[in-house]
């Protein structure tokens, strides 16, 4: 419980658990920077993968195996107590092996608020699944408070549902995740806020995992960064401190550090990176160009340096139209705990649902109530 309570209360705290041996936070919230060897392996085992800094771990250098799969999350020190997930296998899904993610009747409350009441949704005409299907380019919207990020860090395995399933590749998770004994696919969340390290460089911050787990010398791991920033549209502000930049820019950075892959490695896994708003605050330019950048790492596509990228399938959970036309080609409608419309991105304004068209035009009127 107090993992939980933890984990859902912000990325920041999550950030602040998640230092780096030898660096100090600048800043933090008084929790302690535990660097035993306990808290080392448990770092190993749980890696936050995206905005929230990575801790040191080298996962999947045993090759890719489509079968397989690794999971990063971030392990608090509290989760040592915690029995790590057990995938069990189930019948044979309806269909095909493309299906990488499905939760199916999703529940999920905070004390009395009952925040997912069974989220579902059908698939064609066949599942009452949530489901991501490898290449896919999904979105999640929605009213405030509808549970958007919440079901991001189920999807994520950072909170476990009180009721339903969550499956990965077919197998059925029970637990939080772990990446022991279930390799070859990456999930990663990109938390709403920053979460940088405050006391480090945005060359640390965002080679973070680099330095902690290739076999990159340091100038291969600057120059990687380097290149990796100016596809967020950032140049010459590897040396500032995250404090040194604007609310936009760290989210850039953040951005960037969710992309940077080993260079030298030739292991090919699939990921799937799950984005909580990457584009809220940012001003109509800034959008665009992360918007493009979500959609250029996308594995059907290639980098802006011309090389072929390794997400399998992403998930954006935004208000924006721009980000909804620009970066998605699914939608999913969250409300009131449930999937209450889905369809393709263009269908979005069209639509003739009383609630996708209230919350298209942003008009009082219509069954969302505030
Ligand atoms: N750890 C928690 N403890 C208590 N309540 C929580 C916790 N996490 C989320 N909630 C509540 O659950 C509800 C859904 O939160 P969530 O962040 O998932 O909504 P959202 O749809 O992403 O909202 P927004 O669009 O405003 O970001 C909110 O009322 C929120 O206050």
């Amino acid at each position: 419980m107090l993992t939980e309570s933890l984990i859902s209360s912000g990325s920041m705290l999550l950030s602040t658990f998640c230092i780096p041996n030898g660096y100090a936070p600048s800043t933090g919230t008084g929790l302690p920077f535990n660097t035993s060897p306990c808290f080392r392996k448990n770092l190993r085992n749980f890696v936050c993968a995206c905005v929230a800094p990575p801790p040191p771990n080298n996962i999947g250098s045993d090759g890719f195996a489509a079968t397989k799969f690794i999971v990063k999350f971030l392990l608090l020190p509290s989760y040592d107590s915690y029995k790590a997930e057990k995938l069990s296998t189930i019948g044979d899904l309806e269909d095909g092996s493309d299906v990488l993610i499905e939760c199916k009747n999703v529940y999920k409350s905070f004390g009395e608020k009952h925040i997912l009441r069974g989220v579902s949704f059908k698939h064609g005409d066949k599942f009452s699944l949530m489901q991501i299907r490898h290449g896919e380019a999904v979105g999640i919207i929605g009213p405030s408070g509808t549970g958007k990020s919440t079901i991001l860090k189920i999807i994520a395995g950072l909170l476990a549902p009180d009721r339903g399933e969550v499956y990965i590749r077919g197998k059925k998770r029970d637990g939080l995740i772990s990446d022991e004994g279930i390799s070859g696919l990456r999930i990663g969340l990109v938390f709403q806020s920053a979460a940088l390290f405050d006391s480090l460089t945005v060359r640390e911050n965002v080679g973070f995992l680099l330095y902690e787990n290739s076999s990159m010398s340091e100038e291969q791991i600057a120059e990687l960064v380097t290149e990796t920033l100016a596809q967020v549209g950032l140049k010459g502000v590897e040396d500032r401190l995250p404090s040194e930049l604007s609310g936009g820019m760290k989210k850039r950075v953040a951005l960037a550090r969710s992309i940077i892959f080993d260079t030298t490695n030739e292991t090919i896994e699939p990921e799937v990176l799950l984005y909580d708003e990457p584009t809220a605050g940012l001003d109509p330019i800034a959008s665009t160009v992360v918007e493009d950048l979500i959609r250029s790492v996308h594995m059907k596509g290639e980098d802006a340096l011309g090389k072929p990228e390794k997400i399998a399938s992403y998930v954006v959970v935004t208000h924006q139209h721009s980000t909804i036309r620009r970066a998605v080609d699914r939608l999913l409608f969250l409300h009131e705990g449930k999937v209450v419309w889905q369809g393709m991105t263009d269908e979005f304004m069209t639509s003739a649902s009383p609630i996708v068209q209230q919350f298209a035009s942003g008009s009082l009127d219509g069954p969302i109530k505030y």
